[in-house]
């Protein structure tokens, strides 16, 4: 039989444990305390006690309210609905019911000590401390509190707890809408998607190059994960990392940046399943779509079929009397860029962009790594307000103050506004891309919201602890229903992560993706570890090992670390754990046959088939189909297999057997049995 502390059920209840221990009292059970435990069968009947109260006082209350709407209509005045003040009935509602205001609520941060509840309550330390030894909880006036303690003696005084943590705190303070007059325009943010070879990176980088001019110090732009370029005196942002996979793993963490999505469709090869993923995925988005029909420098263009195509997908061109902007352009012969970007000013105007840039920023993580030099580095889009040098910031569970940032042309840089992509130094530890950036007020709020989420992940892990391998990826996928292979890629260089990265993502198909979730230059740490083993990822590692704390992680968090120093073999591998992911397909194998040579009519389970197999061999597991004439009569499951009186697994050719078949009677002498089974078909991804 279950038992349950009085204070427990109180708190599920929505009631006070003093109310309980009076209702148990009634009940005739002697209980001294909260801490009590009541059986079940007392829970159950306690529960029915306090309907029957709760529903006699409704009918006291309505009664009331009946009399006392008389009374008012006859003077002449409206009631309000909670009239009935001071009546038996509501006084014992509301102590039923636990009277949820606000007065009675205290606001609790853990860890909380004594004396910080004793303030709290407005209460002497003493006195707490002695109602706390009451409890058989001996504290000291700067110890902390377990939360239940805290619960305890906040009822003690009549109050009820809400548990709040530093992030709620902080949450509620940037909750605060901005006012009209302080929104600013902003530049777009703008993501390129499109089909593989289409012209994304070909775009990306024209964009990139055009418009740097050579006055600008520097010039060379430098690859932080997003750049800005100037148009007509107005900045657009871009984010380097095409395709809608990286736009919606984004998402999917909460950070949507983009404003608008430029959809490359080539003019040559038309609409493909990509483009069609991107149109769905930039629509779930809610974001405006562009397309920039591209290498229309080609022979073969053909953009009128483009736009039909794209109609076809709900996107129809502007020429058409829709409302999608298409704009022709080639990223090789650089025609109508210009064009291209002005478009994009024009939906950005449309949109209107807007955010204030005086306020403590946030944004979002775009790219981060772990540099030699310089520690951990992180490229972040501010979203809202201005990010500013000494700023304590938070991002995903590491947090620090901003050392120095650089911006997308490799200058130092003092503040950084809305929409403005920088690099910051001075995080305590490599932030993941897609993680939520914010400032706030100062270094201890930074590290204890740090803290907070750091726990709350470590809590999430171990409640979902999945182990995925290589090995029975199949296995698990089918009984998981899992569509994605998780990857961490790590190598020695920039060029190796890239190369291992592209391909492996092209091993993905319709129905199974491979999404690398993190990769990086150097040898594979305890964070990628607990990132594995927190997202049920795999570890690929490219001329690179783990070190002795990340083996040891990986051993006690069963995360797979395979490593490799050719980059095909990796591919090789990944690619036969894959086939295994891909949905079986069938295929019928003819097993063997046998003809009926006599029947018998066996009471109860039917007609059974006295057979001769004639080749192949008849396994119990199979399935068969009953031949007359050479027209099949019947399919079906075999129901028995016997040899003499005794069921057999396997008869094989030259023997005679007995054969039943499920749910069906109608077989006669001279009829061919013929035996197959299902076989799963390999399929490879070529
Ligand atoms: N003729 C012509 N070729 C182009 C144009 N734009 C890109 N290409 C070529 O098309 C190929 C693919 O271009 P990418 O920019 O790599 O395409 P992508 O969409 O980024 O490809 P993935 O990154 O593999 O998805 C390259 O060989 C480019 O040189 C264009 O406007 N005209």
């Amino acid at each position: 039989m279950g038992k349950i502390r009085v204070y427990k059920l109180a708190k599920e209840l929505g009631i006070k444990s003093s109310n309980i221990i009076d209702l148990l009292q009634e009940l005739g059970e002697e209980i001294s305390s909260h801490m009590s435990t009541i059986d079940d069968e007392i829970v159950d009947t306690l529960k029915e006690l306090i309907d029957s109260k709760k529903s006699g006082t409704e009918k006291k209350k309505k009664t009331k309210e009946k009399s006392k709407k008389k009374k008012c209509r006859k003077k002449g005045q409206t009631v309000k609905k909670e009239v009935v003040q001071n009546a038996e009935a509501s006084d014992e509602i509301s102590s039923i019911d636990g009277g949820e205001d606000g007065e009675n609520v205290i606001e609790v941060q853990l860890p909380l000590t004594v004396k910080g509840l004793a303030e709290l309550l407005n209460v002497n330390p003493n006195t707490l401390i002695g109602k706390l030894i009451g409890l058989g909880v001996m504290a000291t006036i700067n110890q902390n509190l377990e939360p239940e303690a805290i619960e305890l003696m906040a009822e003690e005084f009549g109050k009820r707890v809400k548990f709040i943590t530093q992030e709620d705190k902080m949450k509620r303070i940037r909750e605060i809408e901005d006012r009209e007059e302080d929104l600013k325009p902003r530049p777009p943010i703008v993501t390129v998607m499109g089909h593989v070879d289409h012209g994304k990176t070909s775009l990306l980088d024209v964009i990139r190059h055009t418009n740097v001019t050579a006055t600008e110090a520097g010039g060379i732009t430098q690859h932080i994960g997003a750049y800005q370029t100037i148009v007509n005196g107005k900045k657009i942002t871009f984010l380097d990392t095409p395709g809608h996979e990286a736009f919606t793993a984004m998402r999917a963490r909460g950070a949507q940046i983009t404003d608008i999505a430029v959809l490359v469709v080539a003019a040559d090869d038309g609409v493909m399943p990509q483009t069609v993923e991107a149109i769905n995925h930039a629509k779930a988005a809610g974001i405006p779509i562009i397309v920039a029909i591209n290498k229309i420098d080609k022979d073969n263009a053909n953009p009128d079929r483009v736009l039909q195509e794209l109609s076809e997908h709900g996107l129809i061109p502007e020429a058409w009397g829709g409302d999608t902007i298409c704009v022709n352009v080639s990223a090789l012969k650089k025609i109508n860029i210009d064009e291209l970007l002005e478009m994009i000013l024009l939906v950005a105007e449309m949109e209107e962009l807007k955010a204030n840039p005086n306020r403590p920023a946030d944004g979002v993580v775009v790219e981060a790594e772990l540099d030699k030099g310089r520690g951990p580095v992180a490229t972040v889009l501010v979203k809202r307000g201005t990010l500013k040098i000494g700023d304590p910031i938070i991002a995903g569970t590491t947090y620090g103050r901003v050392r120095a940032m650089i911006n997308d042309k490799g200058e130092r840089v003092k503040e950084a506004g809305p929409s403005t992509p920088v690099v910051v130094l001075g995080l305590s530890d490599v932030p993941q891309a897609g993680d939520i950036f914010e400032v706030v007020e100062d270094d201890k709020t930074a590290r204890i919201i740090a803290e907070e989420r750091a726990e709350r992940k470590r809590m999430q892990e171990l409640q979902t602890k999945k182990v995925v391998s290589l090995d029975d990826l199949f296995k698990q996928i089918q009984e998981g229903d899992v569509k994605e292979l998780k990857l961490i890629i790590k190598a020695d260089v920039q060029g190796s992560v890239e190369a291992l990265r592209d391909a492996l993502l092209k091993l993905s198909t319709d129905e199974v993706r491979v999404t690398p979730i993190h990769t990086g230059v150097g040898g594979i740490t305890e964070t990628d570890i607990m990132l594995a083993s927190a997202s049920d990822a795999i570890v690929i590692g490219f001329n690179v090992r783990p070190d002795l704390n990340a083996r040891k992680l990986a051993e006690r968090e069963n995360v797979e670390i395979r490593t490799y120093r050719v980059i095909y073999k990796a591919i090789e591998e990944v690619k036969a754990a894959l086939e295994g992911l891909l949905e079986p397909e069938y295929k019928e194998v003819v097993v063997g046959h046998a003809e009926v040579r006599a029947t018998f009519k066996v009471p109860k389970v039917g007609t059974v088939a006295g057979l001769y197999v004639t080749d192949g061999k008849i396994n119990r597991n199979n399935q068969v189909r009953l031949i007359r004439n050479g027209v099949v009569i019947h399919e079906g499951k075999i129901a028995s297999l016997k040899r003499f009186k005794d069921d057999v697994r396997e008869v094989t050719e030259g023997y005679e057997c007995g054969l039943g078949i499920e749910g069906y009677n109608d077989i006669k002498e001279g009829d061919e049995i013929e035996v197959f089974e299902i076989q799963e078909v390999k399929r490879t991804l070529d």
